[in-house]
């Protein structure tokens, strides 16, 4: 096994990649214990009314919404744990654990009256207090983040004037504050543990819409809080679940929930933050994905599961040794959407979400998220879809204006020394005492085992990620790189989509991709949540195809656009569709506001050379996610 000097340090570390991968922070896990199904753990009283019903109003025969400031009337300090406008649908403060039968009691402990949840005999609460607490010590200060101790860093103000855009039928109403959707207290708690002060744009609009029971197809910026967007209604809707009957297989389980994910990183990341939302809310959460042992995944699947996170082809494989099945789902998340529908994983997609058990569209519910969503992948997606709504936060595939973005003219043989001079300039930078984080993105793992060499040579830490290492190196990358202990991190395009790394400063683009979409996320690994973050390419004659959907992204992203690099644009036609951005701030969002496309020539491209008199790579789609770079995908 291959071993960096990166790694050696990071391998002397004490934590271990089970606990990692368990989200359990270290801490052994539970016992094993009976399966309780969440439809007999979480019984609200009996005159709840759904969710579609109470809590999010709708708005009428509305079939392009287009609001920009939405937010306008919302209220910093959130009143966390008031009852939200029309009555809670837990009945007025009780909780929602009421009348829940613990994991390992073997008996319920009351539907009421006298089993409260400070009942310390009860079986729900010795679950509750098994329960591995994924906040660490934190989780005695639940009010506190209302306080000075709030997500500190997140610059609101840089989402207010974000324009947002909704079509469909019968939109629901966005909402300003958490404590207007009524998601159940045990998650209202966790969001504050989190300390969410307020909603994200995203959060705005999507989390009343999934809540109202609708399918959505949504794009957000990176960074903008997608992730708890549909996390937070797909638990709260399972905590609502009352009696949900599900089969009893000797081996076999029955997920509520199912959220697929492109890399095993995402998904493991994913998981952690549906364990935090989750927390004492008694829906359960586990993760499943290629490269770590499948037996620990499946006894973990045996203690139950609400919710699976997973990536497709780990799934398809739980899915044929009938493992698992989908029949009771009742939520279908897709992180990263359209990388999921592209070439590389749509065969498996479509196997898994129409050729097993799953329910299909309008009995179930379907979510779309990914900061890019390109025509041709709408269109896909749409097959999945029932009556859905489309969301657009910010112009779709757009990059955020909290990135400061660079680009350099650099010949491919000045690349480490120009990279050189960058790391030397970052070195003076400090986050709380640490060094910043710099993600380097190459097209190659050998490019990135070459270049992690040819840095550790020269004095600076830094490990790699990529589709060629172990499961195990790939964690411990990533653990010695979130920490600092490594604080460069060169990567291929499996860190490029969804990781959230905190203290990343910068991201090089040291070779630069052939889509900008790719360009997109990559970058979007920096300046996240309302923090600045700054991304700088290296752009020579190779990247020629990139120049003008570059020059056009940045400029929208109001950054300095190189005057060489806008001649380089006006002398290179776009080489096809997927690198071509059409319409201003608002156009080209919903695909099917767009009136028929040509697919053959639309999306895939037809012309093969640019107008530069050099070849153009093939066209975006195809060059991007050919079958060598999918290796690096899971
Ligand atoms: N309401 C909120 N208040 C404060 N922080 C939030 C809120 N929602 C999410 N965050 C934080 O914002 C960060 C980014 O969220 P997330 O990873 O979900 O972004 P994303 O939109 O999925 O990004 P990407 O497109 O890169 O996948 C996370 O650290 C998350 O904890």
């Amino acid at each position: 096994m291959r071993t960096s000097w990166a790694d050696s340090v990071a391998n002397s570390a004490s934590d271990s990649v089970e606990s990692v991968n368990s989200g359990n922070n270290g801490q052994p896990r539970p016992t094993r214990a009976t399966y309780i199904p969440p439809h007999l753990r979480n019984r609200a009283p009996s005159n709840d009314v759904p969710a579609s019903s109470s809590a999010v109003q709708s708005t009428a025969n509305v079939n392009v919404n287009v609001n920009v400031n939405a937010n306008a009337n919302a209220n910093d300090r959130v009143g966390y744990g008031g009852p939200a406008p029309g009555g809670s649908r837990w009945g007025g403060g009780s909780r929602p654990d009421f009348g829940r039968q613990g994991y390992g009691s073997g008996g319920r402990t009351g539907g009421g009256g006298g089993s409260g949840w400070n009942n310390k005999s009860s079986g729900w609460d010795r679950v509750r207090d098994r329960e591995v607490n994924p906040f660490g010590n934190d989780d005695g200060d639940v009010d506190g983040a209302l306080g000075e101790q709030e997500n500190t860093g997140i610059n609101f103000d840089a989402y207010e004037d974000i324009p947002v855009e909704t079509s469909g039928d019968n939109v629901p109403m966005p909402v300003n504050t958490f404590a207007e959707i009524d998601l159940g207290e045990a998650l209202n708690q966790n969001i504050r543990r989190c300390k969410y002060v307020k909603p994200t744009p995203v959060q705005r609009h999507a989390i009343p819409i999934i809540i109202g029971g609708r399918d959505l197809m949504a794009c957000a910026q990176t960074g903008s809080g997608k992730t708890a967007a549909f996390c937070f209604p797909i638990i709260s809707g399972i905590m609502r679940e009352q009696y949900v009957q599900r089969p009893r297989g000797p081996r076999t389980v029955y997920p509520l929930a199912l959220i697929l994910s492109p890399t095993r990183e995402l998904s493991c990341q994913i998981h952690d933050e549906a364990k935090k939302f989750s927390y004492q809310t008694g829906v359960k959460v586990v993760v499943a994905y290629g490269g770590a042992p499948i037996n620990q995944q499946l006894r973990e699947l045996e203690r139950g599961v609400d919710i699976l996170v997973a990536t497709p082809g780990r799934l398809v494989d739980l899915l044929e040794r009938a493992r698992v099945s989908l029949q009771m789902i009742r939520y279908l998340a897709l992180d990263e959407a359209d990388r999921m529908l592209d070439m590389g994983f749509e065969p498996q997609i479509r196997k898994i979400v129409e050729q097993m058990d799953m329910p299909p569209p309008g009995r179930r519910q379907t979510m779309l998220f990914s900061a890019t969503f390109p025509k041709e992948i709408q269109r896909l997606a749409s097959d999945f879809l029932s009556g859905y709504i489309f969301l657009a936060v910010g112009r779709v595939g757009s990059s955020t204006d909290l990135i400061i973005q660079r680009v350099e003219y650099v010949h491919e043989t000045d690349k480490r020394s120009h990279l050189m001079d960058l790391l030397h300039a970052q070195r003076e930078t400090e986050i709380n005492g640490k060094q910043s984080l710099t993600l380097v993105f190459v097209e190659t793992k050998k490019g990135a085992d070459s270049l992690e060499h040819w840095l550790c040579m020269n004095g600076f830490p830094a490990t790699t990620i990529h589709g060629d290492r172990t499961q195990q190196e790939r964690e411990m990358a990533l653990r010695s790189f979130k920490s600092g202990r490594t604080p460069i991190l060169v990567a291929t395009d499996v860190a490029a989509r969804g990781l959230d790394i905190p203290h990343v400063a910068h991201v090089v683009n040291f070779d630069l991709p052939n889509d900008i979409d790719d360009y997109v996320h990559r970058i979007g690994r920096t300046g996240r949540a309302g923090k600045t973050g700054l991304a700088t390419a290296f752009f020579n004659e190779n990247n020629l195809s990139l120049a003008r959907s570059l020059a056009d992204l940045m400029q929208e992203a109001n950054q300095e656009v190189p005057a060489w690099l806008t001649r380089f644009a006006s002398r290179v036609s776009y080489n096809g569709g997927k690198n071509r951005r059409t319409g201003g701030r608002f156009g080209s969002r919903d695909f099917r506001r767009e009136g028929s496309f040509t697919r053959a020539t639309d999306y895939y491209g037809g012309g093969n050379s640019s107008a530069y008199g050099v070849p153009a790579v093939p066209s975006g789609y195809s060059a991007g996610y050919g079958p060598g770079v999918a290796s690096a995908w899971d």
